[in-house]
């Protein structure tokens, strides 16, 4: 059964078009250039995946070789950010560093002027794909561990396991950077979401593609978008059971609260990626030897199906993955970041390549005429 998609928040209006993504068309599901997002999850790399986005087509051996070692090449981070960075307090949110980062870097290295090099916006994505990672790990070791890490890692192709090391120190099992690869793949890019939208908006007054990013890095946040995963493990954190979730839960719809990590502004029934990530999550728990947490997650499914017909989006089970991969949990939307960018830099170009500016209308409700009044007579 298809969502009725009508109302306020501009639902089921078109704003646009993009050959990027289709989000729950019939016939089509989840595709990224018309790629199922079951077989790009399963079979590529987050840079194939990156690079079909943003340069048109999937890279073929030679491309993507030489797009890795791009990416690579581009890792370090300026001295100048580095000292932004450590002046941020530990207890500032990192989505908050990273939207300070990415402003930060377009004050070091402005894209300009892109109107007559569009080659320009490329190398601005591909630089903050590559920097973003190091941003935020490298405030939040310097402010929680008291080091400054090596942002290079020359040793670690895949952007999954450049940022698993710099976490933690070591190179990741094959395990972890294999479910960190297919998460950043899973959550490149969903067509005109809130924060899409944002660096859209952003993209269509000309602006530069460092402006956009930040733009969408702030919308990401909230906790209606990106910042679910965080609030979902926070959530499911204190359950020691399944048992206890489900009272909990139970208790929480009878309060008439929104369950993060559950329902959908465009797809109806499930949204695909949860089957893929979910699939992950067990094999970690699995791993771990988790003895709860994957279990309350499962619940905590069922219980919203059964009441509410809601199902799990990308963010519910993304959080026990990252959570058993020993993933702080402020961390979570971050990494989110890490892999829309590559979403958001490709709709920058999109609109770009033809551009109208974003400016919509408004059902006007206020007075139809106000008296002025004196400043000293006003109440
Ligand atoms: C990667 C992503 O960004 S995915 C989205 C991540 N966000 C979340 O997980 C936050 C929780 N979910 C939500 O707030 C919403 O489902 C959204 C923002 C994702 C979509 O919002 P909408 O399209 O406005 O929701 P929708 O129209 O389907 O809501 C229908 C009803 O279900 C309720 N509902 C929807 N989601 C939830 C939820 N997670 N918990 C409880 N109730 C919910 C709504 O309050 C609404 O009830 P009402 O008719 O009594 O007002
Ligand atoms: O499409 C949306 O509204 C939200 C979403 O799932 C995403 O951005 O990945």
């Amino acid at each position: 059964m298809a969502k009725i998609l009508s109302g306020a928040g501009l639902r089921g209006q078109s704003a646009g078009e993009t050959a990027l993504c289709t989000v729950g068309k019939a016939a089509a599901g989840l595709t990224y250039r018309g790629y199922d997002i079951d077989v790009l999850a399963d079979k590529a790399s987050f840079e194939e995946v990156a690079y079909l986005l943003l340069y048109g087509a999937l890279p073929n051996r030679t491309q993507l070789h030489d797009y890795e070692h791009k990416l690579m090449s581009l890792r370090s981070l300026p001295e100048e950010l580095k000292a932004v960075l450590e002046l941020i307090p530990k207890n500032a949110h990192p989505m908050d560093v990273m939207r300070t980062g990415c402003s930060f870097l377009g004050n070091l290295e402005p894209e300009l002027p892109f109107d007559k090099q569009p080659s320009l916006g490329l190398h601005a994505a591909d630089r903050l794909i590559a920097t973003l990672p190091a941003m935020v790990v490298y405030w939040y070791r310097f402010t929680h561990d008291g080091v400054r890490i090596n942002t290079h890692n020359a040793h670690v192709p895949s952007l999954a396991g450049h940022f698993l090391t710099m976490l933690h120190d070591v190179e990741p099992s094959e395990l972890h950077t294999k479910v960190m690869n297919a998460s950043l793949i899973l959550y490149a890019e969903h067509e005109f979401n809130a924060s899409t939208f944002t660096a859209r908006v952003c993209a269509s007054t000309l602006s530069d593609m460092h402006s956009c990013i930040t733009g969408g890095i702030g919308s990401l946040r909230g906790p209606l978008h990106g910042g679910a995963n965080e609030a979902a493990m926070d959530m499911i954190e204190p359950w020691q059971s399944a048992d206890e979730a489900e009272a909990a839960l139970l208790q929480k719809l009878a309060n008439k609260e929104k369950i993060m990590g559950f329902g959908h502004a465009i797809y109806s029934e499930r949204d695909p990626r949860n089957d893929i990530i979910k699939k992950w999550s067990k094999k970690l728990s699995d791993a771990v030897g988790d003895d709860h947490l994957y279990a309350v997650s499962e619940r905590c499914e069922a219980v919203m199906w059964r009441e509410k017909k809601l199902f799990c989006n990308a963010d519910f089970f993304h959080a026990s993955a990252y959570r058993f991969m020993g993933i702080p949990t402020k961390l979570f939307t971050p990494i989110f970041v890490c892999s829309r960018v590559t979403g958001w830099a490709a709709h920058v170009m999109e609109q770009r390549a033809n551009n109208r500016i974003i400016r919509p209308s408004a059902d006007y409700i206020g007075p139809d005429h106000s008296e002025w009044v004196d400043i000293d007579q006003r109440h």
